[in-house]
């Protein structure tokens, strides 16, 4: 059976799809496929990978050369089974209560149940105002008694009778389980866990992509990958340049979704109990996997949560509660609630509430799997391109930790954390999908849309920006409390590992890496290594590493750039030179932002404790002039390459960016905020450009001075 499967909502009559059963891999598992990835006529030549595949022995890492496809398909095969199994053992999940259907707890005669279904208002952002306080995390281990099986009672009435195994540490019958052994037992424990995690997943080649002898371009090592993007040269040869990234976790395709659970959701679920919000949400191009590493997340993470609350927080009074509702074309609906359309309102407080959402109370691990089928099946799917059954809309399922305050339940359970899953529509641009109808554009200039707001939220915070655009979409205004206070996010980049989604792919670990830029919390040097890293070996840097900043450009640099006064006693020979190079920077310092010694600081150098200038004065003192002046030389190329580097990059920037905004069909205003925006950067990159120009100039003044040197005093010049 298969447990997760959904049911499309649009007829026929869109041109789309109905579907009545999901099957996970099915994209392996068929042949049946007609989509279209990145044909569009209008960005062929944005990417050449497609057409310009270099040959698989190019390819260290692939391994199996040729073979690749067969046994990647094996491979996949392996992974789908081992899916299915974890699905069984999940479900047989030893400490759940006996399975009682959602719908007969809910209702007794036709009555609803106090405290099982309490439809009204979700306040999403409640958590500053109306969290409870702080709860000590008890110690796992210590008392007598920790497990309860509860057979046939709630398990706020079960009484313990398994007695804690002292010698082993943990009580008897409880399985080793990662989320009892991580349970956190001070505040120092909560505050060790990231604020942000980015963890990107690749996947398999799907069977689509393996008939079209696409290739895979992903090299993955422990928390790093490398991109190998196809590119041609202006004599049309083609050449690999690399992309390499750095995050918290980089999962292959060989990962389960079991794994993925233990790498991205697990550590953050004792901290719910602790006043936090935390959300996991999926990133990534339609069909690269968000939806099969999403779904499972919830029943593990409820199964976790119900674990602490049955052992560590026991009698305590706390109470889950799940919800489960789709943003589809900026409107919301009640997965669970037959589908019915919500309203987002904003309370005197500011606080974003969503009107008539129902939570339901769940006590056991089965019945949040019925709630999420249920929830699942009635999401709106869709036929795209790139992904016969793929999401057309932002599903959001939240578990909510809520605690009574009385102990009677006079009074309704206050909310104490809340981790919220986002499966993100899938980001597909207008130009992927020409086979598709007026209603799947629309829906993608919808989601395309939304997904900008998102990054527009996510740059403001990235620049520490007083005000977030949290209401430029639904989606961020759900997502707001995300990003803010007491929180953590779990971003999970899901890409496609084909050559023929390089772009895409490109594009999402771009993003990935803005949003972990985030985790730095304003200081650049926290997370120095691993963005040195992305800086060093990618042209993926964030935009706002790749600008300038009104700070960057510092006296220090002008003094750096010429020599100290004992140097220029060994300096007479050019003593007018310098003196004018003195002046002229000088006279440049204001221009000189975008300088190129603040560009230093951030590019690739031969030798970074090396000043640019200093070859120069060794040209003067030293007898090895020729490669003093090769230092130089290459010093030079490598800066000019890699100001190339920053300037295409740059390009590849507003290009995303132009893509977005037309599918986005952003109304006019912020189009011309956008394109103003674009426009300073272009012109910032200009006079990042006319500082190189200036700065060759002056470099190839004083190689002339140094050629007349060198010939004056006898020495060959290579120049
Ligand atoms: N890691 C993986 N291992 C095996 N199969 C996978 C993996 N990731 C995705 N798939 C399969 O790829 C197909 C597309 O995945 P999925 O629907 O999750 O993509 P998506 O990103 O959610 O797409 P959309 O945004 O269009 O909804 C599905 O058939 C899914 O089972």
């Amino acid at each position: 059976m298969n447990g997760m499967g959904r049911q499309g909502r649009r007829s026929g009559a869109s041109g789309l799809q109905v579907h009545h059963q999901r099957q996970d891999s099915d994209n392996f598992l068929e042949t049946t496929s007609n989509g279209r990835w990145l044909q569009s006529a209008g960005l062929q030549h944005l990417h050449s990978c497609n057409n310009s595949i270099p040959p698989l022995q190019d390819f260290a890492f692939y391994g199996d050369g040729g073979g690749a496809g067969g046994g990647q398909g094996s491979r996949i095969y392996r992974n789908v089974q081992r899916e299915f199994n974890m699905g069984n053992d999940f479900f047989a999940e030893p400490m759940s209560p006996p399975v009682s259907s959602w719908q007969s707890s809910q209702r007794k005669n036709g009555e609803e149940l106090p405290n099982e279904f309490s439809p009204g208002l979700l306040d999403l952002h409640s958590f500053d105002t109306e969290l409870l306080p702080q709860i000590p995390v008890p110690n796992l281990y210590n008392g007598p008694s920790l497990y309860n099986p509860v057979r046939g009672r709630s398990f706020d009435d079960s009484e313990p009778h398994i007695s804690n195994n002292k010698q082993t540490g943990r009580a008897d019958g409880v399985p080793e389980n990662g989320i009892l052994k991580s349970l956190p037992a001070d505040k120092e424990k909560v505050n060790s866990v990231a604020k942000i995690k980015v963890v990107v997943r690749k996947r398999p080649l799907n069977k689509k992509e393996l008939a079209k002898n696409e290739k895979d371009i992903i090299e993955t090592l422990s928390n790093s990958l490398v991109v190998h993007e196809t590119k041609l040269k202006v004599d049309l040869t083609e050449y690999l340049e690399k992309h390499e990234f750095v995050f918290d976790a980089v999962l292959n395709e060989e990962v389960s979704n079991d794994e993925v659970y233990r790498e991205t959701v697990e550590p953050i679920v004792p901290i719910i109990f602790q006043r936090t919000k935390a959300t996991c949400f999926a990133y990534g191009q339609t069909g690269s996997g968000k939806t099969y590493t999403m779904k499972p997340l919830p029943l593990r993470a409820s199964r976790d949560i119900l674990r602490l609350m049955h052992h560590s927080y026991r009698n305590q009074g706390f109470q889950l509660f799940v919800s489960f509702f789709e943003i589809y074309g900026g409107k919301l609906y009640d997965l669970l609630g037959d589908r019915k359309k919500l309203c987002m309102r904003e309370d005197g407080k500011q606080q974003v509430c969503i009107v008539g959402l129902q939570e339901y109370t769940v006590s056991d691990v089965e019945t949040i799997k019925e709630l999420i089928e249920k929830g699942n099946a009635t999401r709106s799917t869709g036929t795209t391109g790139a992904n016969e059954e793929s999401s057309r809309s932002h599903a959001i399922l939240q578990l909510a930790i809520k605690r009574s305050v009385d102990g009677n339940g006079s009074k309704p359970p206050r909310l104490v954390g809340k981790l919220s899953f986002i499966d993100l529509a899938g980001s597909e641009r207008g130009a992927d999908t020409t086979d598709n109808d007026k209603q799947t554009r629309m829906e993608g200039a919808e989601i395309n849309k939304s997904l900008l707001a998102l990054k527009e939220c996510i740059r403001a915070l990235d620049n520490d920006q007083g005000h977030i655009p949290f209401r430029g979409s639904k989606l961020t205004e759900v997502l707001r409390d995300s990003f803010m206070g007491n929180s953590r996010t779990v971003m999970i980049s899901c890409i496609s590992p084909s050559s023929g989604s390089c772009e895409h792919t490109l594009n999402t670990l771009r993003y990935a890496d803005r949003v972990k830029s985030l985790s730095k919390g304003g200081n650049p040097k926290k997370d120095v290594l691993s963005s040195t890293y992305n800086l060093k070996e990618s042209t993926a840097q964030p935009l706002s590493s790749v600008l300038p900043t009104a700070s960057s450009f510092l006296e220090d640099d002008i003094n750096d750039t010429r020599p100290d006064e004992n140097e220029r006693d060994d300096f007479d020979a050019s003593e007018d030179t310098f003196e004018q190079e003195k002046l002229m920077w000088k006279q440049n310092g204001k221009r000189d932002q975008y300088s190129l010694s603040t560009l230093e600081s951030k590019l690739p150098k031969p030798n970074s404790q090396t000043k640019w200038k200093e070859p120069v004065r060794s040209d003067f003192k030293h007898s090895n002039s020729d490669d003093d002046l090769n230092a130089l030389l290459q010093e030079e190329e490598d800066l000019v390459n890699a100001h190339r580097k920053q300037v295409e990059e740059t390009m590849n920037i507003v290009k995303e960016e132009m893509n977005l905004l037309v599918e986005a069909d952003q109304p006019g205003n912020q189009l011309d905020n956008y394109i103003s925006r674009l426009a300073a950067i272009l012109s910032q990159k200009a006079a990042g450009i006319i500082q190189l120009q200036t700065r060759l100039a002056h470099f190839q003044k004083r190689l002339k001075e140094h050629n007349v040197l060198v010939s004056s005093s006898g020495y060959r010049s290579r120049c």
